[in-house]
C-alpha cells in the first residue's frame, strides 16, 4: 500500500462518553436519522465511538466513491466486523456477505454472483416458472379489483416464489415446503444480525446456550435451516428440474482449485442460502410496496408507464426480462424509488483492514465505516429537491435512461459500489420490472376508497433491516 504522511487533523465528530461514545443518543435501528443531522454539524465525513469502536461515517458520494473504488481504499475498506452470526451461524464465515475478503471468497462470490446475474437475465429453462409467477400474480391482483387491499400479501408470494425458483428451480407456492420456511428463516437472520443483539452475542458468545429470548433466535435459526436444507435435499431428489442454484453450486463441489483443494464446500452452500435467504426479500418487497404507494398518488406517470408497455410488450402477452431494455421510464420509476426510499440506509457496515486515509482524514485499522446512502441520496448538493419524487432525473431529452457513466446516475448507490457492491442487483430488478410492468398491464392503482393515502415520506419508513413503508391500501382497478 502507499506511504502516507499522518493528517494532524482526525475527523470531526460527537464526543459522547468513555467507552459508551454516543450509544445513549443514537437508535441503530435508525442510525441513518441521525446521522443525516449531525452531517449538518460535523460536515459529510466525521467520526464518532461507540462501546470502545471507532465508527467513520461518510455522507458524501464523491468521498465514498473514492474510497470504495479507488486502491488502496477499495481494498482496506472491503472487510466485515466480525459478528456472532458470522462465526456461530454461517459456519465461521463460510459465506459471501459476512466473511472479510481472501482469494477463496473472491473466488466463490465471483461464482456466485455469475449464478444471479444468469438467473437475472433470464435463464431460458426458467422462463416459463417465471411466466407462471406472473399469471399467478395477476390472477392474485384480479380477485382484488375494486377491493381497498394491501397490496403486501400479493407481493410477498410474487418475490418468495421468485426466490424459491431462483434455488430450486421452481415455485411450490404460499402452502408449499419451501415458502413458509423461506420467510421464518429471513425474518430470524435479521433479528440475529441486528446490530445491538450481534454486539452482545459477540461478547459473550455464551449466551448462546442460556436460556435467553436473542439466544433461542439463534438455536431456532439453526434449526429452521437444517429444515431448508434438508427439505431442499428432498426435493432435489424428487421432483425438480436441476435448473436452480441449489444444483449449480453442487456441482462446484465436484471442482477443484490450481493446488487440488475444494473451494466450494458444504459449508459454503449452506451459508450462502443464509445470505441470499436474508438479503433477498425485505430489500425487493420494500421496493415493490413503496413503488406501488407512490403510483397510486401518481396516474399522470401511470399512463406513461402503461403507454411505454402498451407499445414495448402489448396487451396480450406476459412480460419477458428481454423487455426491460426498451422501457427506460419503468427503468428510471425503479431508479428514483430506490433513491428516494433508500431503505438499506447505511448499507451493511465495512472495517478497515489497515490504516488509511479517507476523504483527507487518518483513519485506524479496524475503523467501522458507515456509509450514509440514505444522507446521499437525499443532499440538496446533489439533488434537485430530493424529497421529490422525480423519475425524469434519470432521463436524457429523448426519454433514454441516462448511461451508467452520467454524473447524476454516479450519484446513485442503492447497490452499494466496488468489492462488496449488491450480488444480487441484476436479479432484483428484472423481477421487479416484471412484477411492475404485468401490474401496470392490466390494472390502475387507485387510492383507496373512504380512506386518504398520505404521501409516502422517506423519512418516516419503518425501521427495520430494510426499511418499509408503512401500512397502506390501494385498490387496483382493471385497464
Ligand atoms: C432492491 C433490492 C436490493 C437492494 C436495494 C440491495 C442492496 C444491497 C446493499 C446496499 C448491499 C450492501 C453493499 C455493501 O455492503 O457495501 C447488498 C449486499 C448483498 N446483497 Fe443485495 N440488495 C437487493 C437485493 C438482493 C437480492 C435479490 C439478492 C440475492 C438474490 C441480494 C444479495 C446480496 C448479497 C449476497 C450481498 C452481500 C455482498 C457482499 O457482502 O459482498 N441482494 N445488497
Amino acid at each position: 500500500f502507499q506511504s502516507f504522511t499522518r493528517p494532524t487533523v482526525e475527523p470531526p465528530g460527537p464526543k459522547g462518553y468513555p467507552f459508551f461514545g454516543v450509544i445513549f443518543e443514537t437508535d441503530s435501528k435508525t442510525l441513518y436519522k441521525k446521522l443525516y443531522e449531525w452531517t449538518k454539524q460535523y460536515g459529510d465525513i466525521f467520526q464518532f465511538q461507540m462501546l470502545g469502536k471507532n465508527f467513520l461515517s461518510i455522507n458524501s458520494i464523491d468521498v465514498l466513491r473514492d474510497t470504495f473504488l479507488q486502491e488502496p481504499g477499495a481494498t482496506v475498506s472491503a472487510s466485515r466486523l466480525p459478528t456472532f452470526i458470522g462465526k456461530y451461524v454461517l459456519e465461521n464465515y463460510a459465506d459471501l456477505t459476512f466473511a472479510s475478503p481472501s482469494l477463496l471468497w473472491e473466488k466463490r462470490r465471483k461464482c456466485v454472483h455469475r449464478l444471479l446475474h444468469t438467473y437475472g437475465e433470464a435463464k431460458v429453462s426458467l422462463e416459463n416458472q417465471v411466466l407462471q409467477n406472473l399469471i399467478h400474480t395477476k390472477e392474485m391482483i384480479r380477485k382484488t379489483i375494486s377491493k381497498n387491499v394491501n397490496p403486501s400479501e400479493i407481493v410477498d408470494e410474487f418475490i418468495l416464489s421468485t426466490i424459491e425458483v431462483l434455488i430450486i428451480g421452481r415455485s411450490f407456492g404460499k402452502e408449499g415446503p419451501l415458502q413458509p420456511l423461506l420467510k421464518l428463516e429471513h425474518d430470524l437472520v435479521n433479528r440475529l444480525a441486528n446490530p445491538g443483539s450481534d454486539a452482545l452475542l459477540s461478547a459473550a458468545p455464551f449466551l448462546r446456550i442460556l436460556p435467553l429470548p436473542m439466544s433461542s433466535v439463534y438455536r431456532e435459526l439453526k434449526s429452521i435451516h437444517q429444515r431448508f436444507l434438508d427439505t431442499l435435499e428432498m426435493l432435489s431428489k424428487e421432483d425438480c428440474e436441476k435448473t436452480g442454484i441449489y444444483h449449480t453450486m453442487k456441482e462446484a463441489l465436484e471442482e477443484r482449485d490450481e493446488n487440488g483443494k475444494m473451494w466450494f464446500t458444504d459449508k459454503n452452500i449452506s451459508a450462502v442460502l443464509v445470505n441470499i435467504t436474508g438479503a433477498a426479500y425485505l430489500t425487493t418487497r420494500g421496493t415493490l410496496l413503496s413503488a406501488i404507494h407512490i403510483l397510486a398518488k401518481r396516474p399522470e406517470l401511470q399512463k406513461s408507464l402503461q403507454r411505454e408497455v402498451d407499445e414495448v410488450i402489448g396487451r396480450g402477452q406476459e412480460p419477458k426480462l428481454s423487455d426491460q431494455k426498451n422501457c427506460p421510464l419503468m427503468g428510471a420509476v425503479v431508479m428514483e424509488t430506490l433513491r428516494y426510499i433508500s431503505h438499506v440506509p447505511v448499507l451493511i457496515l465495512h472495517a478497515t483492514s489497515q490504516s488509511t486515509i479517507i476523504g483527507g482524514y487518518y483513519v485506524e485499522k479496524d475503523t467501522v465505516i458507515v456509509p450514509n446512502v440514505w444522507a446521499m441520496h437525499h443532499s440538496e448538493k446533489y439533488w434537485d429537491d430530493p424529497f421529490s419524487f422525480k423519475p425524469e432525473r434519470f432521463l436524457d431529452r429523448e426519454g433514454q435512461l441516462l448511461p451508467a457513466t452520467n454524473p447524476i446516475r454516479k450519484r446513485f448507490a442503492a447497490f452499494g459500489l466496488g468489492k462488496r457492491s449488491c450480488i444480487g442487483e441484476v436479479f432484483a430488478k428484472s423481477r421487479i420490472f416484471l412484477f411492475l410492468s404485468s401490474l401496470m398491464q392490466m390494472a390502475t392503482i387507485a387510492e383507496p376508497e373512504g380512506k386518504p393515502l398520505p404521501d409516502l415520506d422517506p423519512r418516516n419508513m419503518v425501521p427495520g433491516a430494510a426499511l418499509q413503508p408503512q401500512e397502506y391500501d390501494v385498490r387496483f382497478l382493471l385497464r
